[in-house]
């Protein structure tokens, strides 16, 4: 390329990556995925290097991130929070490692130790602590200047408030990934679906659009996790490496990722880069690559920095999970509040080793941004075990007979009216009888996280609805065994179960059974908050929206809709109707605010400290769950001697793992 095409080209990638930087940086709305953003950002690169003298010290490819917001107070880092160097092939690996060895002197043979981290897909921040205390919290905004997201970050249930340590430092900056777990990540889209506002195109996004929120109430209904990965400036302690820093912030009580590795030579990162990419789709949190780091931090210090990332990182990036395929239709389902929900049937097509035949797309107005027609040929993303979706569309693979799917007019089930309710991205069914809202609210009442009605599924739900047998939830507590032995194939052993199951749901903790009735904005966490406070569904019913207010962190547009919705007399007929039936949820006598609250354990392995019944009451205490066996919800597992196949699933799957003494550290500290 001619330096006058060079030139406009640069300025043009330049205009384009502000663009995309200020999106993704600053209003958390990126317009395209991470991967085609890193291909334009790598071709300024390549056109930078082959013209120095076009680099302009404004060029993205010399600054961090995005500028800081002006509603938040500014924080001013002591050290730069710098971004990382990116690599994508083993040779990359290789050429960073051969650097190193240049700018430190070393010859090819000698080999480096350095640190492999997972790297999370989350936003930077920094905690201060000055004195063993929380202080400040801010993002790393442009590098220099951070916002003050304090109030956001101390809702984040693992950041510690006090460091667990008898003679903190004067000072320590440690620096972190805020992330959102997938699971959580996944729900909340879902609720925001529900809610008619626009979904998350990733958990980073979740992430930074919570913890950069005015209102500390929206990050605290989030089960925003962190990994503390890097000091700053500390004053009153002094760290030799990369892992001495790590073991001894795990000691102070801070969060720090159990899959960090130190290995030796680029052989030694290879192989850790290769178990992450086996690793990925089992892991509960996204991430998009692997960060190696020098672990010496006196070699450290020798390699130093650059104007945007240091001489002794690397961020060897995943690629991307996108595969190409074609919409074979485009169908509205409706959601048990009504709201209508255009999905894609795909032509299956594999995305690193899972066969994908679904894509969400969201809303009418996500559909008409992209552009998405029945019969395109579009590019899909799949992150974790999240619902794919389509990234975008290839126009030019287009023959003309493709066509957009208007919003209905009518609801697809009940042909009630449709409306599209202003500052709302949701498309709605107006029908207060509508078969799809019923089904879906029942199946709702009757899943896992609510009422919990072993095996009764989607599949009998329908059947149940066919035969006429029920209209409502409330109908459920009236089903006998006749009633299911008319259904197709089943057994006096199935009947049994499914009754018992019902049966069993009488007894559910009042939280649930209030996240059941599937109120708005009611999701399980504010059902939690609720069923604390009021501490029985009476209650709850009579509550005014001053007193629902005063719950802090329930906002009007909750309170409203927990007013509506007792004050709607077909809602309380069917309360009272379940009531009659036998249904009195527990009140669960668990500490507000308990120090583990949302939180599952399993304890594994012979137990020497405290019996397992003690430990699961202590547990229940601070409000938090015992479980019986390790799966992706699992937060710790505590493991005492000769722990076996729970231990290695618990490593599998990236969960914590304390010992029987780091648990009652844990559940005495300070925090
Ligand atoms: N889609 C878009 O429009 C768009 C726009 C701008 C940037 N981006 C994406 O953002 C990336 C650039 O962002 P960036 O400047 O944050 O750089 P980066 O994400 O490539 O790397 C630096 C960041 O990695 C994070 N990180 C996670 N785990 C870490 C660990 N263990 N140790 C150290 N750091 C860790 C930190 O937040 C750090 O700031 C690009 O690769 C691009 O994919 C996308
Ligand atoms: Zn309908």
């Amino acid at each position: 390329m001619d330096r006058n095409a060079a030139e406009r080209r640069i300025a043009q990638l330049c205009a384009e990556i502000r663009r995309h930087d200020h999106l993704y940086y600053v209003l958390d709305r990126p317009e395209i995925t991470d991967a085609e953003f890193d291909l334009l950002y790598r071709e300024l690169v390549q056109l930078e290097q082959e013209h120095p003298e076009l680099v302009t010290p404004d060029s993205p490819t010399r600054r961090v991130g995005g500028a800081p917001l002006d509603k938040f107070e500014q924080v001013t880092h002591r050290i730069p929070m710098l971004s990382l160097e990116n690599a994508f092939t083993d040779g990359d690996i290789a050429e960073f490692d051969a650097r190193v060895k240049r700018v430190l002197g070393l010859s090819a043979t000698e080999e480096i130790a350095y640190v492999c981290e997972p790297k999370m897909d989350g936003l930077a921040v920094e905690l201060v602590y000055e004195n063993g205390s929380l202080a400040v919290g801010s993002t790393r905004g442009d590098g220099f200047v951070g916002e003050n997201v304090t109030q956001n970050l101390k809702t984040v249930k693992s950041i510690p408030l006090r460091l667990e340590c008898a003679h903190p430092p004067a000072l320590l900056e440690v620096r972190g990934e805020v992330y959102l777990p997938l699971e959580a990540f996944q729900r909340l889209n879902v609720q925001r679906e529900e809610d008619g506002e626009p979904p998350f195109a990733n958990p980073r996004n979740a992430a930074a659009g919570s913890i950069r929120q005015l209102d500390p109430r929206i990050a605290a209904r989030r089960p925003l996790a962190i990994f503390c990965y890097a000091p700053g400036e500390v004053r009153g302690a002094a760290f030799a490496s990369q892992t001495e820093f790590l073991d001894t912030m795990r000691q102070w009580g801070l969060p720090v990722n159990p899959l960090v590795r130190r290995v030796t030579g680029v052989e030694g990162v290879l192989s850790f880069y290769r178990e992450m990419t086996d690793r990925r789709d089992t892991l509960p949190y996204e991430i998009d690559g692997v960060v190696v780091k020098v672990d010496s931090f006196s070699l450290q210090r020798e390699l130093g920095e650059k104007s945007r990332s240091p001489r002794w990182a690397v961020a060897v990036k995943f690629p991307p999970r996108q595969a190409v395929t074609v919409i074979e239709d485009i169908v509205p389902s409706v959601g048990r509040t009504g709201v209508i929900t255009p999905t894609a049937n795909l032509r299956p097509v594999e995305v690193s080793g899972v066969t994908v035949s679904r894509a969400t797309l969201h809303n009418w107005e996500e559909m008409e941004r992209k552009d998405i027609r029945i019969g395109d040929t579009v590019v899909i993303e799949r992150a974790g075990d999240v619902i794919p979706a389509v990234v975008r569309v290839l126009t030019e693979k287009r023959a003309g007979s493709e066509r957009f799917l208007p919003i209905p007019a009518a609801c697809p089930e009940c042909g009630s009216e449709v409306v599209k309710i202003p500052d709302e991205v949701a498309v709605r069914c107006m029908g207060l009888s509508c078969p799809a809202q019923i089904r879906e609210s029942i199946i709702h009442f009757a899943s896992r996280n609510a009422m919990d009605m072993e095996g009764l599924g989607e599949k009998y739900i329908e059947q149940l609805l066919r035969l006429g047998l029920v209209g409502n939830v409330a109908d459920l507590y009236t089903l006998t065994r006749d009633d299911f032995m008319k259904f197709d194939r089943m057994g006096d052993k199935l009947a049994e179960n499914l009754l018992n199951a019902i049966e069993a749901s009488k007894r559910r903790e009042l939280s649930r059974f209030i996240f059941a009735l599937g109120i708005r904005h009611v999701g399980e966490h504010t059902a939690r908050l609720l069923a604390t406070a009021f501490g029985s569904i009476d209650n709850l019913a009579r509550a005014t929206e001053a007193e629902l207010l005063s719950i802090r962190e329930i906002g009007p547009q909750v309170a409203r809709s927990i007013t509506t919705f007792f004050h709607n007399e077909g809602n309380r007929e069917t309360i009272r109707r379940m009531v009659e039936a036998g249904v009195e949820p527990t009140v669960e006598e668990k500490k507000v605010g308990g120090r583990f609250t949302g939180k599952t354990f399993v304890f594994t392995g012979a137990l020497t400290r405290f019996s397992r019944s003690e430990a699961q009451k202590m547990v229940e205490n601070e409000g938090g769950h015992a479980a019986g066996s390790v799966s992706k919800k699992t937060d710790y597992v505590v493991a005492g001697a000769e722990a076996g196949s729970k231990l290695d699933k618990a490593r599998q799957l990236g969960v914590t793992v304390l010992t029987e003494d780091g648990f009652l550290q844990m559940l005495e500290g300070e925090q």
